[in-house]
């Protein structure tokens, strides 16, 4: 995906405090659709609370504590009304987060759960869709698959799990917060990467918060560097890992192993 993509979210401004703790400063970013663009820092940098800010997930005394504006579809995600920004929620944007439990009821079977990601859809087409978003992220059995429960399943399982869920309802956008962190280094290719061909075969666009600059190289198209809660530098992923100006960026680079 290119520059030329219309925006569809224009993040501008963005600051955050707890309350006298300042913790964002300025954050500004767009992204086109369709693009994997990644949110980059180290951890406390403030990537999770500008992600959780455009979604009115932080706790709610700093909800006021929040300036700037984040465009999507028309309207400004930071001034929408709680019963709006829900039904943005889950239905234009979905997130994926670290832990999939967090996503997931342990006690009810994994269809049931897809199903609620389309309440609109009637049954037979929706299970006809789950099934089908299964076998492309992987399952060879998905009935099977839908029939379990979370506990049955490993890690990378309940991730690619997620993802489908995340993309059932045809999200302009998905926000995934580490979500490959949890999982083992041999997983983590195989996720990140059904996430990736899945996403672009139905043109949503990702925003991945990473703390590794190796996934940016590899997946992404255009990121953002943060650190200590500024943007530092933004740009293609090509560019900014071939040429980069600011010194943290670099430090981020010359971490990523061989
Ligand atoms: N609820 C909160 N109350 C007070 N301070 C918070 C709260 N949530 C986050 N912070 C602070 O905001 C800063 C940014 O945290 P944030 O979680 O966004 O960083 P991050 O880059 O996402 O790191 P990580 O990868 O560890 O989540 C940190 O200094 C953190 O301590």
């Amino acid at each position: 995906m290119s520059d030329t993509a219309p925006v569809i979210l224009s993040a501008k401004d963005i600051s955050v405090a707890f309350g006298k703790k300042q913790v964002t400063f300025d954050v500004s970013f767009d992204i086109h659709a369709g693009e994997f663009f990644a949110l980059v820092g180290e951890s406390g940098s403030g990537k999770s609370v500008t992600s959780m800010s455009l979604l009115g997930l932080l706790p709610k005394p700093s909800a006021k504590a929040i300036s700037g504006s984040a465009m999507f579809d028309g309207k400004d995600l930071l001034k929408l009304p709680l019963p709006e920004l829900r039904k943005v929620r889950g239905k234009k944007i979905s997130m994926i987060f670290q832990e999939p439990m967090q996503a997931l009821d342990p006690v009810r079977t994994i269809q049931s759960q897809l199903l609620e990601a389309i309440p609109e859809v009637p049954k037979k087409d929706a299970l006809e869709k789950i099934c089908e978003f299964l076998k492309s992220a992987g399952f060879a059995d998905p009935e099977r698959v839908m029939r379990g429960y979370p506990c049955e399943m490993s890690g990378g399982m309940l991730q690619r799990i997620c993802i489908v869920m995340s993309l059932l309802p045809h999200p302009d956008l998905i926000i995934a917060d580490e979500p490959t962190t949890a999982l083992d280094v041999t997983v983590q290719a195989a996720v990140l990467a059904v996430l990736k061909r899945m996403a672009v075969e139905s043109h949503t666009a990702v925003l991945l918060i990473t703390h590794n600059m190796g996934l940016v190289a590899q997946y992404t198209e255009r990121v953002a560097v943060m650190y200590q809660g500024r943007i530092v530098e933004t740009g293609t992923s090509r560019d900014i890992i071939l040429h980069p100006k600011d010194a943290y960026t670099q430090r981020l680079i010359a971490a990523i192993p061989q």
